[in-house]
Order: structure tokens, then sequence, then C-alpha cells
């Protein structure tokens, strides 16, 4: 087995009332560098990673080992150097990144030739919802649909003309948590809104109307209205940047960070506007990562 790299960037998934549907990938990134060994390691090379566990505790292991059983294979032992710079439980897709990891390496190293079709349906097995999977797979902006059959379709689209920014808080909120504040069922009446504002979301992207997109982003029924409160400063921020130039401004993921579209051009000022205001959080203009996961071979000479 040559020496490989797999990367796979964060996600940021809803984008306002796109709850469980749409995602776009931003540019920080996991990283894995696999080597063949005698016997399983992990190392984490990175202050945002969790402590070190035992290899056969380790999620991405727990992946891989899921993955390759699935087509009755074993893993060979590897080492496996993890760094990263995406926030754990932050609202940036850690885990589906985590998970689309631990796919890709049983893919590799047991010679699956997995289909993208069977990585995002293996991966939204595995994390309930197909949105941020998809989007750190397959890069750019993704719309997905998993169905009642679970089947999963989607529309990947390479890039939006708009800036990104992130606000990063420096507490965790783990996704589980934030969707337990979610009610059960919504009415017809609330349902019927909802979706008809996630529709118009979706529309307007597509048509390049990201002034619309970005009222509409702010106007989600399906999860922000439960959530908010559970992110101080949630209305604050998207009132300031809305006054700074600002589309909209929503969670992301689950939360706790937000995430605001801005005008092509205007995203590093109204960062750096946020940041003198917001100082317990990590604010950065981000771009979309239009590759999603990728391998690597790594030649050494
Ligand atoms: N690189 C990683 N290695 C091991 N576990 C990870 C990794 N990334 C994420 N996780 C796991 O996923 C959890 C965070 O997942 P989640 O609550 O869905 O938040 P998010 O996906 O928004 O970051 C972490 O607490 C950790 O258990
Ligand atoms: N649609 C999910 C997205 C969770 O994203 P994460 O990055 O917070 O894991 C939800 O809103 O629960």
């Amino acid at each position: 087995m040559n020496d490989f790299s797999i990367s796979i960037p964060a996600s940021s998934a809803n984008l306002g009332p796109g709850f469980d549907s749409l995602g776009l990938a931003l540019n920080l990134y996991l990283t894995l560098h696999v080597t063949a060994a005698d016997k399983w390691d992990i190392e984490h090379k990175s202050p945002l990673l969790p402590a070190k566990t035992p290899c056969e505790d380790h999620f991405i292991y727990q992946i891989a080992k899921q993955t390759a059983e699935r087509h009755h294979k074993q893993l060979p032992p590897c080492k496996v150097v993890v760094t990263t710079d995406i926030p754990l439980a932050r609202g940036l897709g850690s885990s589906a990144s985590a998970v689309i990891a631990g796919i890709e390496l049983a893919n590799q190293v047991c010679g699956l030739s997995l289909s993208q079709e069977e990585k995002i349906q293996y991966g939204t097995d595995i994390e309930g919802h197909p949105d941020n999977i998809a989007a750190a797979l397959l890069g750019g902006v993704v719309i997905t649909a998993l169905t009642a059959d679970n089947q999963i379709n989607w529309i990947h689209l390479d890039d939006l003309n708009v800036d990104v920014i992130v606000y990063i808080p420096d507490f965790e909120l783990k996704t589980e948590q934030a969707r337990e504040v979610l009610p059960e069922n919504l009415s017809r009446e609330q349902s019927t809104a909802a979706s008809a504002i996630s529709n118009l979301v979706v529309a307007a992207l597509l048509s390049g109307d990201y002034k619309l997109a970005g009222k509409m982003m702010e106007k989600d029924l399906f999860h922000e209205p439960y959530r908010a409160e559970l992110i101080p400063g949630y209305h604050d921020i998207k009132l300031e940047a809305k006054n700074n130039g600002a589309y909209g401004t929503v969670i992301s993921g689950a939360g706790p960070t937000m995430i605001s579209f801005a005008p092509k051009g205007e995203g590093s000022g109204i960062a750096n506007h946020m940041q003198r205001i917001l100082t317990d959080y990590q604010v950065s203009a981000l771009t979309i990562d239009q590759e999603g996961s990728q391998v690597r071979q790594v030649h050494i000479k």
C-alpha cells in the first residue's frame, strides 16, 4: 500500500430553512495521512481534536471498520495521523467530515471502489441527514432530499457568487442536543409556510437573487425559532451583520456557529468589523470549497 492522504472540508448545513437538506462546503479541512503499519495507531496532531482514545474506540476507526464490514472485509493495520482546522461541535460539520474520512479510509485500504452515491448513502445512514455529508464529499453547494424509501437525491452546484462569514463561539453545542429542542411535529399551516420559505431560498440562490435569498434564509420556521435561545447573541449578530451589508445571517448547521452571506468582495470588511464587536467569537471570512473530499497519493522521494 502506498502512503496517501485524505482531506475533507468543513460544511455548513441548512442555510436557514433548508433543514436537513441544504449544505455547502467550507475551506477548513480534516486531513488524514495514512501509512501501512504492523498494528493500528491513530495519532492526533491538532489542538482542536478530542483527547486521544484507544484505537478501537476512535470515531474514524469505527466508521472505517463498519464500512469494511458492510463489504465483508477487514481493515489492514495502518498508522493514521490526523490534523484538522474544523472546530468540533460548533455546527461546521466536524462529525460529517470524520464520517467521510472513515468511509474513504476503508474505501482506500480495502479497495472497495465505492461510488459517490454509496459514500453519501453510508454517510447518511450514520449521520441521519445528508446535508453535511453530501457537501463534505462533493464540495460546493448541495440540495439534497432523503425520501421515505431511504433514497437520497441531490443537485450539486459548484459555487455561489457570495462571500461567507462565520462567527464561531468558544463553546460547544452537540448536534444531538440541538435536535432535542425541536418539536416532533409541525401543523399543516406551519409546514406549508416553512417549505414555501425554503423553496424561495433555493429559487433565489439559483437565480442569483442573493438579496431575496438572504431575506428568506432569515425567515426559517423549521429550526431557528427553537434553537435561537441556545445561542447568546443570536439576534444581535443577525442585526449587526445586516446593518453592515450582509444579505442574511443564520445558524450554521445545529449551531452554535452563525454564518452570513455577503456581497462578493465585502466579506473581509464585514468580518473585521464583526470581530471587533464579538470579542468572544472567532470571526472568519471563509470561501466555499469546490473540491470536496480528496485522496492524494504521497510520493516519498
Ligand atoms: N476528527 C474527529 N475525530 C474524532 N471524533 C470526531 C472528529 N470530528 C468530530 N468528532 C466527533 O463528533 C462530535 C461532534 O459532532 P456534532 O455534535 O455533530 O458537531 P459538528 O458536526 O457540528 O461539529 C465530536 O464531539 C466528536 O465526538
Ligand atoms: N441538519 C442538521 C445539521 C447539523 O449540522 P452540524 O454541523 O451541526 O452537525 C441539523 O440542523 O441538526
